[in-house]
């Protein structure tokens, strides 16, 4: 199983990029873990407690049950992946049965911090984006797409986005093996990933 992570700032594209990168394969020939989805489970705290959750610190994230999952992939076993849900900011009851393919692609903001994880990719891939198209692209999906409004995204931006940008995920830049710069769409970057994943399938 070849392990790929992807990195990068939120808004930077790494979503895209992993959909652009899949695109090529076959179906049944890869498959995808979210970050977002190893949120902490975080039932016992109410609504208004987990919107005030640092979503962007390391400490957010469950990384032991991240490793876990990909232990048990690379044993050839499926996994059942948590559902992310961002309008309740914490997992649904739902998972995702998840099995084991040729490729499978980690992404998430955080995914470079911890040295466990960054052990187990063999290809690391850290997606650019300058802050202010980052901050763009996000106000915009982000209203769009889950349910939040431009106060609460700006604030969030403000409080925690750039400061844990800076602290945890810019400086992971230099463990990556490939940096995509995605400021406009870079499908040079994708075919160039997607025949070195190619070239390593055979
Ligand atoms: N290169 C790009 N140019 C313009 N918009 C982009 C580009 N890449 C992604 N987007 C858009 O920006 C938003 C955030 O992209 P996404 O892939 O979800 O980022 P991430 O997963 O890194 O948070 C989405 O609405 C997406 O369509
Ligand atoms: N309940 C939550 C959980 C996370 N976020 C934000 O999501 C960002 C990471 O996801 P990307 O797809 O953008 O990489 C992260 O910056 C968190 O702030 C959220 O808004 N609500």
């Amino acid at each position: 199983m070849l392990i790929i992570g992807i990195a990068g700032g939120t808004g930077s594209g790494k979503t895209t990029v992993v959909n652009q990168i899949i695109n090529q394969l076959q179906h049944d020939e890869v498959d995808v873990i979210s970050q977002d989805s190893y949120y902490q489970d975080t039932s016992h705290l109410t609504l208004e407690e987990r919107v005030k959750i640092n979503f962007d610190h390391p400490k957010s994230i469950d990384f032991d049950l991240l490793v876990e999952h990909l232990q048990i992939l690379k044993t050839g076993k499926s996994i059942e992946q948590p559902e992310y849900s961002f309008t309740e900011h914490n997992r649904t009851k739902e998972t995702i049965t998840t099995k084991p393919r040729k490729v499978m692609i980690v992404e998430g903001i955080l995914i470079f911090t911890h040295p466990e994880i960054r052990k187990m990719f063999d290809i690391k891939i850290f997606v650019h984006a300058d802050s202010d198209e980052r901050l763009m692209r996000r106000l915009k999906r982000d209203i769009a797409e889950r349910g939040r409004d431009l106060h609460e995204v700006v604030d969030r931006y403000k409080t925690t986005l750039k400061p844990m940008h800076q602290q945890f995920i810019e400086p992971t830049k230099e463990y990556a093996d490939i940096i995509i710069p995605n400021n406009r769409y870079n499908t040079v970057a994708i075919d160039i990933v997607q025949t070195i994943i190619k070239e390593k399938l055979v």
